[in-house]
This record gives C-alpha cells, sequence and structure tokens, in this order.
C-alpha cells in the first residue's frame, strides 16, 4: 500500500479539525491549515456567509453572460484557443477548465460530462458568479482576493456543499498590469490531480504573453532574458516600446525583474540599465533580424536582447529618445500623434540636391494612391526613404509594414506576404497567420528588393495589387485590402524585365513613380550627414558632446563608402566606442583599420587613404622622424622621443590618445615621458 492515502487521510483530519475549530470560532492551529485559507475563511465570516447554506445560487441571467463575454472578449477570444489545448491534455480526468471575469464570474467553460453533471449542481458553469463573497472560499474567488495562484482541496472550500471540489485558479492580469480574468481547472477531490496548479500557472503565462503582444502589436517588443536559450519561452521578459521610444509596458516577468533589481519602475530609464541607448539597440537589432543582442547591464553583467516588431526597427525620433532613454512604464501612448513623425520627408533633406528633388519628387504623390519605387545600392537609405515618405502622408496613423523579399526563404515568402489559414500546411499554426499585406491595411506596404521576388509570387502579388483583395494560403476567403505600395530595389528593375526575371505588367503596378538614391560618394552633404549620426549615436552617452576631427571629416567626404550610410553609421559607432572616457574628439585612430585598405569603387592604382599617411611608414604626417636633409644622423632613442613629443602636441597632451597613435600602452608612454622629463 502507498503512504499517498495515509497521508491525505492524516491532511483530510487536520483539515476536519480546523473547520470544527473555526465554525466554534476558534482559531485552528498552525499546523492544520494554510494562513491564506485561514484568511479566507475570516473574510466570509466577516462578510456573514453562511457555511451550512445548500440552496441553489441562480447563475445571472443571459444578457449580464453575454455582456461580460463582450467586455472580455479579447481574454475569452485568446482564453478559448489556450483552454482546449490544456482540455486536450487533461480529458479524461474528470475536470473541468473554467475561465472567469474579473467578477469571477465563468464566462467560459471546458469539461468532462460525468464532472460537468455534478459540478452544475454547484453551479460551477458559465454565468455563475464564484466572488468569495457569493460562494466563500474557492479557486476563482481567492485567487481575485489575493491576487496569486492558488489551490483549494476539498474541506478548504468555505461552503460545506463544495468541499467534494478541488481547484487550482491563477489570477491572469493584462499588458498594464491590471487584473484581467481568472483562468482554474477544477476537479473531484478524491480524484487528485498533481501537477494541475503548474499546468494552470504555465496556461496563464501563456495568455498573457499573447495579451500582451497583443496590445502592442504595433509597437516595437524587446525581447530579453540573461540565458540566450530563453528568449522565445514564457520565461522572456519584455519590454513595449513605442516607434517614437517611449517605453509602454512591461510583462509580469519584466515587473519582476525590474523589482528584483531595485529599480522604481516610475522613475528608471532605459538607459540606467542597458549600456548602449535605445537607439542603437535597435539599430543593433535590425542589423541583424531575428537574432539577439549581448547587452552589458550598467549594474553589471549581460542580458541577451531580441527586438521584435511589424514596423521596421527603428525609432520615429532618434535623437529625441537617446536624450529621453524612455522612461519606464507610460501607462499611455506619449506624443505618438502630436508632432510630425520622424523620419520624413523635411528631415530627410540635409543638403544635397539630387536627395532633394527625390524628396520633393516623393511629396508631390504622397497621400495620392501611386505606388512608389525606391532605387539605390545597398545602404542608401531606401528602407528609411520609405518610412519617410510613409510618415510624411495622410496614412501615417496606420501600420507601416515591411517585407524583405530576399532575406526569406521561397517558401516561405508567400505565407508571409499573405498569411495562412489555420493546418493550412505542416507546421502551420493552428490559428493561422496574418500576412503582411493584411497587416499593412490602413498603411503601408514596404517591399524590400522586390527585385529578388520569385516569378510565381510576382504573379500573385499582381493579382492583389489589380484586385485590392487578398486570400491566405489555405483559404476561401479573400479580405479586401487597403495599402500603400513602397517598394525598394537595388537592382534596375528595366534590365531585370528585359531579361525575363521580372514581370513587365507588375513592373508598371510597382513604379507609379521611380526615385533613384544617389550613393553617399555622390553626395555633397556628408559632414551634416556625419554630424547627425553622430548625434544621435551619442546623446545620451556623454554630457560633453563628441565631435569629429577636421582631418577624419575631410578623410569622410572623400572616401567612397562602398556600403553607403549604413557603413558609416558602422564606422562612427566604432570610432565612439573606442573613445576614452577623457576623449571627445573622433581622430583617424579611433576609425576601423578596414578603412585604411584601397577604395573599392576606385580603379586609380593609389588607395585611398585617410589622413594621407605615408606610405611606407602608415605615420600621419605630424609624427614623421626622417631626418632634414644634410641633418646629422640621430640616435633611435632621440628619433623616438622627438615622435613622442610631437604626437603629443599633436593630441594636445592626452597621454592615452598618444599612447594609442604612438601603438604603445600607456605606462610605457608615461615611463617613456619621464626620460623627456
Ligand atoms: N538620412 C539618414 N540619416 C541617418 N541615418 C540614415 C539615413 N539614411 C539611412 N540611414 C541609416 O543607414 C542605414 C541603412 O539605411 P536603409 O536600411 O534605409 O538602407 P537601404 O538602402 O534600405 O539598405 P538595403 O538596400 O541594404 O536594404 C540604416 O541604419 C539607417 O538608419
Amino acid at each position: 500500500m502507498t503512504s499517498f492515502p495515509k497521508l491525505r487521510d492524516a491532511r483530510e483530519e487536520r483539515l476536519a479539525l480546523a473547520r470544527e475549530r473555526f465554525f466554534r470560532d476558534e482559531m485552528p492551529e498552525d499546523d492544520e491549515l494554510s494562513p491564506l485559507i485561514l484568511r479566507s475563511w475570516e473574510r466570509c465570516r466577516d462578510s456573514g456567509l453562511d457555511h451550512r447554506i445548500s440552496q441553489a445560487i441562480d447563475p445571472a441571467g443571459r444578457s449580464r453572460l453575454s455582456e461580460s463575454r463582450e467586455r472580455s472578449a479579447r481574454l475569452l477570444e485568446l482564453g478559448s484557443g489556450v483552454m482546449e489545448h490544456v482540455f486536450d491534455q487533461i480529458r479524461a480526468s474528470g475536470s473541468m477548465v473554467l475561465l472567469a471575469d474579473t467578477d469571477g464570474m465563468i464566462i467560459h467553460s471546458l469539461g468532462d460530462a460525468g464532472f460537468v453533471d455534478r459540478a452544475e449542481r454547484v453551479s460551477l458553469q458559465p454565468g455563475a458568479c464564484w466572488s468569495e463573497d457569493v460562494r466563500g472560499t474557492n479557486g476563482i474567488g481567492t485567487a481575485i482576493a489575493e491576487r496569486l495562484p492558488i489551490e483549494v482541496l476539498g474541506a478548504e472550500h468555505y461552503l460545506d456543499k463544495n468541499i467534494f471540489l478541488a481547484c487550482n485558479a491563477a489570477p491572469i492580469f493584462d499588458a498594464r498590469g491590471k487584473l484581467a480574468g481568472v483562468f482554474d481547472i477544477s476537479g473531484d477531490y478524491r480524484n487528485p490531480q498533481r501537477h494541475t496548479l503548474g499546468l494552470v500557472r504555465l496556461s496563464v503565462q501563456l495568455l498573457e504573453k499573447r495579451l500582451f503582444e497583443g496590445e502592442f502589436s504595433n509597437d516595437i517588443l524587446l525581447a530579453f532574458h540573461s540565458r540566450p536559450e530563453y528568449i522565445g519561452s514564457l520565461q522572456e521578459g519584455m519590454i513595449a516600446v513605442s516607434p517614437d521610444g517611449a517605453v509602454l509596458g512591461l510583462n509580469p516577468v519584466a515587473r519582476d525583474w525590474f523589482a528584483g533589481m531595485g529599480l522604481s519602475l516610475e522613475a528608471a530609464d532605459l538607459s540606467d540599465i542597458f549600456r548602449p541607448s535605445l537607439g542603437v539597440i535597435l539599430d543593433r537589432c535590425k542589423a541583424a533580424p531575428n537574432s539577439m543582442v549581448r547587452l552589458d547591464l550598467r549594474k553589471g553583467g549581460e542580458i541577451y536582447v531580441q527586438a521584435r516588431s511589424q514596423r521596421p526597427l527603428a525609432l520615429a525620433n532618434p535623437q529625441v529618445v537617446v536624450e529621453q532613454g524612455g522612461s519606464l512604464p507610460h501607462p499611455v501612448r506619449q506624443g505618438s500623434h502630436t508632432a510630425a513623425r520622424e523620419p520624413n520627408l523635411d528631415s530627410l533633406c540635409t543638403g544635397d540636391e539630387r536627395m532633394q528633388r527625390a524628396l520633393q519628387r516623393a511629396r508631390r504623390i504622397a497621400g495620392k494612391d501611386i505606388p512608389l519605387l525606391v532605387q539605390g545600392e545597398s545602404g542608401v537609405g531606401k528602407e528609411i526613404f520609405a518610412q519617410a515618405f510613409h510618415n510624411s502622408g495622410p496614412r501615417a496613423d496606420g501600420p507601416f509594414i515591411a517585407l524583405n523579399c530576399a532575406a526569406i526563404p521561397e517558401n516561405l515568402i508567400e505565407s508571409e506576404l499573405f498569411g495562412y489559414a489555420g493546418g493550412a500546411f505542416t507546421g502551420a499554426r493552428k490559428e493561422g497567420a496574418i500576412g503582411k499585406v493584411q497587416q499593412a491595411h490602413g498603411g503601408t506596404l514596404f517591399l524590400d528588393e522586390i527585385g529578388d521576388m520569385p516569378l510565381p509570387m510576382q504573379t500573385r502579388l499582381l493579382r492583389v495589387l489589380q484586385e485590392r483583395c487578398v486570400t491566405p494560403v489555405g483559404s476561401m476567403k479573400t479580405i479586401p485590402v487597403d495599402i500603400s505600395l513602397v517598394c525598394a530595389t537595388h537592382r534596375v528593375l528595366r534590365e531585370a524585365v528585359a531579361s525575363g526575371e521580372f514581370r513587365e505588367d507588375l513592373y508598371y503596378r510597382v513604379n507609379g513613380l521611380t526615385v533613384t538614391l544617389p550613393a553617399l560618394r555622390e553626395r555633397t552633404d556628408v559632414a551634416c550627414l556625419v554630424e547627425r549620426i553622430l548625434k544621435a549615436e551619442t546623446a545620451s552617452l556623454r554630457d560633453t558632446p563628441i565631435t569629429i576631427g577636421a582631418d577624419v571629416m575631410h578623410f569622410f567626404e572623400q572616401y567612397a563608402w562602398p556600403g553607403n550610410i549604413r557603413q558609416l553609421q558602422s564606422v562612427i559607432r566604432v570610432a565612439v566606442a573606442l573613445l576614452d572616457d577623457d576623449e571627445n574628439v573622433i581622430e583617424a585612430v579611433h576609425l576601423p583599420e578596414e578603412l585604411f585598405g584601397a577604395d573599392p569603387h576606385r580603379d586609380d592604382a593609389e588607395p585611398i587613404r585617410p589622413l594621407q599617411v605615408h606610405k611606407e611608414t602608415n605615420v600621419p604626417p605630424l609624427m614623421d622622424t626622417s631626418p632634414a636633409p644634410n641633418a646629422a644622423p640621430r640616435s633611435l632613442d632621440e628619433i623616438e622621443l622627438e615622435a613622442i613629443a610631437a604626437v603629443m602636441r599633436e593630441v594636445g597632451g592626452n597621454v592615452s590618445a598618444a599612447a594609442r597613435r604612438l601603438g604603445i600602452s600607456r605606462n610605457t608612454l608615461y615611463r617613456k615621458l619621464g626620460k623627456i622629463g
């Protein structure tokens, strides 16, 4: 014989004693009853509830139930999917899965027929209210009162008629941390299921995750965890950030995590927690979509972050965000609809004539039903241009949905674009998925690298553009869509049409207006762009502004930038990272080595070198150590000391900068400086 029934007997005996004492107005012994249940019994007694009550308590009328279902529509929609899944796992165990609203009214139930009959006798059914004040201590009501997951077993129930029940319940909190409802699994107490409370907790975590993702579906979600393998799991923390950089909400894991770090959520600022600014985090995530980036925590240690968004991963106004750092958490969206959103067609105007012409032409068609085709080399800013076009038109409040046709496998493009019905193919999500075209309804669909779209997909896209309707894969339903279309390509589409790789009829559909963005090497506003990028990259890092040395700026204006603005941005980011705390000027020593190599866009034999370095020594002119003509030969020590003195003058006495430039450590430099005296 196992000891389990014995244990139960002992437990039941203790509970029976506790009940006797409690209802005789005595205090139960400590080991007879958990403090949580005792608290609940006391609440019931204080509210005048009689534990012997036997008459049925009628469920609410139909209209109360449908009112509540309407109020909790989102919870019901997401919850019923989770309930079905859970019920599949526990089917035939004599249990029911229940969903209740914030007042404790059951709004949905699934159950095994045998148990349902008994449950109905105590009104464990939709429309019945299971708040503590009506039905005494029970899973749903006590979980609401305590705001905690709870197990109420047998005689722990306050009403005598409910002591055959075993209830496991957990409160569900919405994306703003407010109670949204209760998830409960109830069964017969004499038929115990060991892991039920764990299953309830998991179900609630899943529901809360879906509620959070749904609430912030138009925003940027930063998922994080200290261990990379937990990203994507129910244990990941999530921070929702608006496109204009305000922190909108935290999921329960993130709330606990911030509280554990001793941070007051109202006062905290993302830049108090993560080392780079929010703008930099997003750029890093954007550079490697779907991957994780490792960030340093200001308090020490590191964390892994993955940014997810239906929109392109960029802040609408990087400067504002970087300066504010994003404070935690604003319960309501801030400012996203007041000021003109950035980037916009005005903010991209930094003085280059060709760029200005492209911006002007785009401005003319903003708000008209004319598709825009943006051409240009990789990294010239085609996507930012598309976003600016969207932000400058009447659809700015609608979604901006981007799809890179070259970055996803051919067999996934179709479902990504058009969505799919539940169970449409192996591996498809049960509930199906909405495609990018439908997501862009009321806003703009941006198809990057359209020139790389496979031909069969071009045919389907053409049909969508002609009929303005989309049919998800595996579905018979057509859904009308209202989208503005912007496409981009680094290829000359006309040539792709000529070679038969791109459908001519689609070509005419996507290029209502074509603008070609200049390569960075052709632009006359490099200095202005550099200043902007530098400001966005560094605004939150220092009190003293960081500037660019004149030589470096001159080099930036000369260099051919094969990777265009993206490469410039990355060079500036690296240079900023290499600055010492006491340095505020970016000099040649802070530039990545690859810039010193041959320039791929110039075929003259002489490679471009920054700061006109000496070809043989790689030493800039101020460090020139060659003897003057006819001078007497000097010792190596003398040459070295002169070189050090020259560099020290050049860097205004900054030892760190001089050491770097000379390629020696600071300690070695101090030693050598001792010799100069
Ligand atoms: N005017 C600008 N000011 C500041 N940053 C810019 C500007 N234009 C582009 N960038 C930055 O340069 C990077 C590349 O821009 P974007 O992704 O728009 O280029 P793209 O032409 O679409 O590149 P690809 O063809 O490779 O997709 C981005 O990080 C973007 O934020």
